[in-house]
């Protein structure tokens, strides 16, 4: 019998750049709680008048797969550069939440002789990512005295502590703000809700996951509709494929169709000059507020 009694707990970042991101995904998920000052949960209305609570549980981002791991919480938002980095076994990725992307990168003075990883033997390389750094390492067949750290790691080769560093990048300002360049990128990450494998609630956990996904999709797509001849609907839906497929109506005016789709948003300018250069008219986007696909 699972157990009803403990509130669903989703972790949330108490801090740092992800913890105002997820509390508005959350929001617009209709999961809406205010935090009192430095409270450890939040309650949140819960989904059914049979279910448990739902606790927001506030904690360090880097602390949320662990704690994930060990059954503490039922659903986690955190980086999945921090899951890997936390390499434990008891959890999965459920959904990519379409936000705090960046890369881990292995990193060396511009002015550094060193040209491939192999270059690395023998050197100190700092990071606040131990195991992914030791993993990149054997994978390269490198031998290196990884120096752990929990932050600032790019001025530890000004300081003399390491040769090379392993960190985030995003806009890469902080590396050229250290004269230092990317060697390579070990990998790339972003912003993901986390559940454990065996989910005390699945029904909930579930329920959770769909609202949050029609969060992410209505951010990533707009809807765009346009008229269009009869002689260019089918290049039209060409361009214009939608998320499954285009609605097409029959308009008033004979030989031409409407038609509506889904678009991603980083494509929809180009996709509203091609639809202009084939002849549709009336071509009008729209925001997508949530949907359920
Ligand atoms: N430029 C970035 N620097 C650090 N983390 C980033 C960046 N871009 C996205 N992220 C994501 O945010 C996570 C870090 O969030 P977290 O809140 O722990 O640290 P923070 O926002 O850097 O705050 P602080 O480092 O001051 O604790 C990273 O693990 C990564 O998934
Ligand atoms: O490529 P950029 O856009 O410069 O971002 C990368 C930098 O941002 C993060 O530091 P953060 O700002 O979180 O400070 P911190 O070192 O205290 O975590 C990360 O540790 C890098 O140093
Ligand atoms: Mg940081």
């Amino acid at each position: 019998m699972p157990d009803t009694a403990t509130p669903f707990r989703i972790g949330v970042p108490s801090k740092g750049r992800l913890s105002e991101l997820a509390e508005k995904l959350l929001n617009e998920a209709g999961l809406k709680y205010r935090r009192q000052n430095r409270a450890l949960f939040a309650r949140v209305k819960p989904l059914a008048d049979a279910d448990p609570p739902i606790d927001i549980t506030f904690l360090r981002t880097d602390d949320i797969p662990v704690l994930c791991d060990e059954g503490a919480i039922d659903l986690g938002i955190t980086g999945s550069d921090l899951v890997a980095e936390a390499d434990v076994a008891n959890i999965e990725t459920r959904l990519s939440l379409g936000m705090g992307g960046c890369r881990l990168a292995v990193c060396v003075p511009e002015s550094s002789p060193v040209v491939t990883p192999k270059d690395l033997a023998g050197d100190r390389v700092a990071t606040s990512f131990p195991t992914v750094t030791r993993n990149y390492l054997n994978e390269h067949g490198v031998t290196g005295h990884v120096v752990e750290l929990s932050g600032s790691v790019e001025v530890m080769i000004a300081l003399g502590v390491a040769d090379a560093i392993v960190d985030l990048v995003e806009t890469g300002s902080t590396l050229a703000a250290n004269k230092l360049r990317i060697l390579d990128t070990i990998g790339s990450y972003e912003t993901v809700l986390i559940q454990r494998k065996r989910q005390r609630l699945p029904k909930i956990a579930d329920r959770i996951a769909r609202r949050l996904e029609g969060v992410v999709i209505a951010r990533a797509y707009t809807l765009l509709e346009y008229n269009v001849p009869e002689a260019k609907l089918a290049a039209a839906e060409a361009v214009t494929p939608g998320f499954n497929s285009p609605t097409v109506n029959k308009l008033e005016q004979s030989g031409w169709f409407a038609v509506r789709a889904m678009v991603k948003r980083s494509e929809v300018i180009g996709v509203m000059e091609r639809l202009e250069e084939l002849g549709a008219h009336a071509i009008l986007e729209t925001a997508i507020q949530n949907c359920r696909l």
